[in-house]
């Protein structure tokens, strides 16, 4: 692969777009794949993802398809920015693919893998990296500056990618812990809802200040426990994530968390939504992973306990302050 090659991304809603926008930026030619062709056909004629991204123009240059062969043929690279529950579905039926990045942030709710676990299943041996960071797709698609890490146990790829991919725009920092990376980019989706909870139920800002912190802790502990580096999750992908998605409902998140704080139920939210909140699916799948791992997790816990009915925003709250003291 080198500087300039076809990228095509996998995955049309708001974070694939803005992905091929940034790839065409950073120069080369870029194709985006959309699962549906009537979406295909109207992004392609109205040159806007109107769904999921209405406010950034498609430019010219961008070819928008749904035949993923036609979006594969002759890429250097591929971006997988598809929501994690469904990535193991989309990859069984792609055709062949070229060294990837996966864009996504979870963990699956059937199987508890991160999603380079995932491809690593689906095609074994292929190159592949992970791609997060404090990253609002609608900022990126904009030009707005931003910074992510780029990290693969592949060098090579990872100085590739890094270069195809970033711009003036889009600082991208090279990473070797695709695995740290991976677990903050999951946990931090969990906090957020519990950071919007706790807004939501007007619990005040030293609670948000107090659950980010502590869930800092416990995405730090678990990564140490699965063989990732805890200086990871002290860096974009973790810290840095955790500050712009606890920060306010511009996260989906967040957003998610702040009407379940309100009061309102998950299902209602989330059915008058057209765009994922990763952070439902993942928080009892990573709770249970950790569990695997013997790895306490608190907040996690008490946001999937909220999540599936077992406790109320305020009975989950008592919960964590009654915790036994311990050294911080
Ligand atoms: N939006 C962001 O700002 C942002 C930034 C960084 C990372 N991410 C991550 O990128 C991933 C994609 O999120 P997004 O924000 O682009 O999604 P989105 O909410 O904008 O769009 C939903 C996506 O899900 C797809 N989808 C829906 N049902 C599907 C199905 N049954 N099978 C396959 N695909 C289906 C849609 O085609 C669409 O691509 C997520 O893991 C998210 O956490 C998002
Ligand atoms: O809107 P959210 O909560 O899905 O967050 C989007 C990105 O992950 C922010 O980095």
């Amino acid at each position: 692969m080198s500087s300039g090659g076809k990228v095509a991304v996998i995955g049309a809603g708001a974070w694939g777009t803005a992905l091929a926008i940034q790839a065409l930026r950073a120069g080369g030619d870029v194709a985006l794949w959309a699962r549906e062709p009537s979406r295909a056909l109207v992004m392609r004629a109205m040159r806007v993802n109107a769904r999921h991204l209405p406010d950034s123009p498609l430019p010219d240059e961008l070819l928008v398809t749904a035949d993923a062969e036609q979006a594969l043929c002759g890429a250097r690279l591929a971006i997988l920015a598809v929501p994690t529950q469904f990535l193991g579905a989309v990859l069984d039926d792609l055709p062949p693919l070229p060294p990837c990045i996966i864009a996504a942030k979870g963990v699956e709710a059937a199987t508890l893998r991160f999603p380079l676990e995932i491809l690593a299943e689906t095609h074994p041996g292929l190159p592949a990296a992970i791609i997060s960071g404090p990253n609002f797709a609608h900022e990126v698609a904009q030009g707005l500056p931003a910074a992510a890490v780029l990290a693969s146990t592949d060098p090579d790829l990872r100085a590739e990618a890094t270069e195809r991919l970033g711009s003036a725009h889009l600082r991208l920092y090279a990473g070797a812990d695709p695995l740290g990376v991976q677990v903050a980019g999951a946990a931090k989706n969990v906090a957020a809802i519990a950071a919007g909870a706790a807004i939501g139920a007007g619990l005040g800002e030293n609670a948000r200040a107090a659950i980010v912190t502590r869930a800092l802790a416990e995405i730090a502990r678990l990564a140490v426990a699965l063989g990732a580096r805890a200086d990871t999750v002290a860096g974009l992908s973790g810290l840095g994530d955790l500050m712009l998605t606890c920060a306010g409902p511009t996260s989906r998140n967040f957003s998610l968390g702040l009407a379940i704080g309100r009061g309102e139920r998950m299902e209602d939210v989330l059915a008058s939504r057209n765009s994922v909140a990763e952070g439902a699916a993942t928080a009892p799948a990573l709770l249970a992973r950790a569990g695997k791992a013997g790895v306490e997790m608190p907040v996690c816990a008490a946001v999937a306990a909220v999540l599936q009915d077992e406790l109320t925003v305020r009975e989950a709250v008592e919960q964590l302050m009654g915790r036994p003291q311990k050294a911080e």
